[in-house]
């Protein structure tokens, strides 16, 4: 993995092109806020004050790559990535979420990213805990075998007091740890004890105080008694549900809140969605108050404010916010004047045109094309894109764009998936090679591009 806060600028735009076709101004304009975040952090305190976050506004028709700039972008640099839609607020006091709440679902997303990564390192140690517990409920010890009335499982014929003595359990544990790793045990079952953070039902889900920054089942789920419950399975199957049990038991929960805190706050990147929606022009009354209310809302978060969550207080001073929006009807001028100095980093995206989708069907390293292919190569078929028939796929879709409403790239999917369907129901029975070249495509897609009423719902 490369070290991101060692990438320049142009690198990180050569990155990024690996994944997304043209828009480099936009590219270009994340690439420098990133960066300009990073050499921030690095300036004295009286300079940091004085030097406020740049954050990006993207204008662009939809499906032409903003959010996938942001998203493969927070990925190379390890942030943790929210998308939100500005419409789904609401002004502080009028019921619905307020803007705040995005930065306790960062927060969330960044504890979760940090324990994954924690649960990881510590995978091995689980595993051999894992290990240990099955070998505990295969081979009780004197306590358990007396708990657990038929602790004479497979393979064991004896009765759970032979083993009282602690150097026959041991040898017999070790016998079978070596049938355990070997796989000759999975298809044996054992009941095992599975403990669970049981909140009480009812108090799960009352947004009003998640928005307060309190979590009171999580609270009481500390203080309760961790629930616990006997099942029976598979030993393959035991070994899948114990894994995550006994890696969070070795992950200390402490250490991973203020890593994520830490994360969040210098490294989070929240990208708003439908910003132009939120615009009011005529404001006077109405929903328009409201808009405008979110617009009020959302000025210190963007400018630096601390959040109160249940995990601690958040800084969003160098939190990257990256807003987007069509922009067709409403202009970012019609932004109440303080949100526009906010994002003083203006980029427009282009629309995509046919010779665009070509190469995002073939040049990315996820490209749709090698989607499909991977999928098939599984089941052994080869799939092939002849060049006119990758011609064609995009002269399709462009039209459509055309002809019906402009989605960008996204139609690619769903011509894509017409194209294939029959390929994909048939595979691996028919063929053993698939050639796609312009005549196939025509032939899949002929009575549905001309009708227009079944193109709009099927394409
Ligand atoms: N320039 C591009 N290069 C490669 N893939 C693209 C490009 N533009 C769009 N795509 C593909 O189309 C999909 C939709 O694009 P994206 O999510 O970025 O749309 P958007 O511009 O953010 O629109 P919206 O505001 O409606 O979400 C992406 O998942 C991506 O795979």
């Amino acid at each position: 993995m490369v070290d991101f806060d060692k990438l320049t600028p142009r690198e990180i735009v050569e990155e990024l092109n690996k994944y997304i076709i043209g828009q480099n101004e936009a590219k270009k304009a994340v690439a420098v806020a990133v960066r300009n975040r990073i050499r921030r952090q690095k300036l004295p305190e009286n300079w940091k004050k004085e030097i406020t976050p740049k954050n990006i506004l993207m204008i662009g028709p939809t499906g032409v790559g903003k959010t996938e700039i942001a998203r493969r972008l927070a990925q190379l640099s390890g942030s943790p990535f929210l998308k939100v839609e500005a419409t789904r607020f609401t002004e502080v006091g009028y019921v619905g979420k307020n803007v705040d709440s995005m930065i306790r679902e960062l927060v969330e997303i960044a504890v979760n990213m940090v324990k994954q990564r924690k649960m990881k390192e510590v995978e091995e140690k689980a595993k051999l805990n894992v290990e240990n517990r099955i070998l505990e409920a295969l081979v009780p010890s004197k306590r358990r075998a007396q708990q657990i009335p038929f602790a004479n499982i497979f393979g064991i014929q004896e009765k759970p007091q032979e083993y009282e003595d602690s150097r026959q359990i041991t040898e017999k544990r070790e016998e079978l740890r070596r049938k355990l790793r070997a796989g000759e045990l999975d298809n044996e079952e054992i009941e095992i004890e599975i403990e669970s953070s049981g909140s009480p039902i009812g108090f799960i889900g009352l947004p009003e105080m998640e928005d307060m920054g309190m979590d009171l089942s999580n609270m009481l789920g500390n203080l309760l008694p961790k629930q616990r419950k006997r099942r029976r399975m598979k030993i393959s199957e035991a070994k899948k549900v114990l894994l995550p049990i006994e890696e969070e038991k070795l992950v200390d929960m402490d250490e991973v809140t203020q890593e994520a805190l830490s994360l969040a706050q210098n490294r989070g990147i929240i990208f708003i969605d439908e910003m132009d929606k939120i615009t009011g022009k005529n404001s006077g009354s109405g929903p328009d108050v409201s808009r405008q209310g979110v617009q009020r809302d959302l000025l210190p978060i963007v400018e630096g404010t601390t959040i109160t969550t249940k995990y601690g207080p958040v800084k969003t001073d160098f939190i990257l916010f990256i807003a987007a929006g069509a922009f067709h009807v409403a202009k970012p001028t019609d932004l109440i004047p303080e949100l526009q100095g906010r994002f003083p980093i203006r980029v427009e995206l282009e629309p995509l045109d046919k010779s665009d989708f070509v190469r995002i069907l073939t040049e990315p390293e996820n490209a749709l094309t090698k989607q499909y292919q991977a999928l098939l190569y599984t089941e052994g078929v080869q799939l092939e894109f002849t060049e006119d028939g990758i011609e064609e796929i995009a002269q399709i879709a462009y039209n459509l764009n055309q002809k019906l409403e402009n989605i960008g790239a996204r139609r690619l999917y769903t011509v894509l998936e017409k194209v294939l369907e029959e390929v994909m129901f048939k595979a691996p029975e028919v063929e053993d090679k698939v050639i796609v070249n312009s005549q196939f495509v025509r032939n899949r897609l002929k009575g549905i591009i001309e009708d227009e009423d079944l193109s709009s719902y099927i394409l």
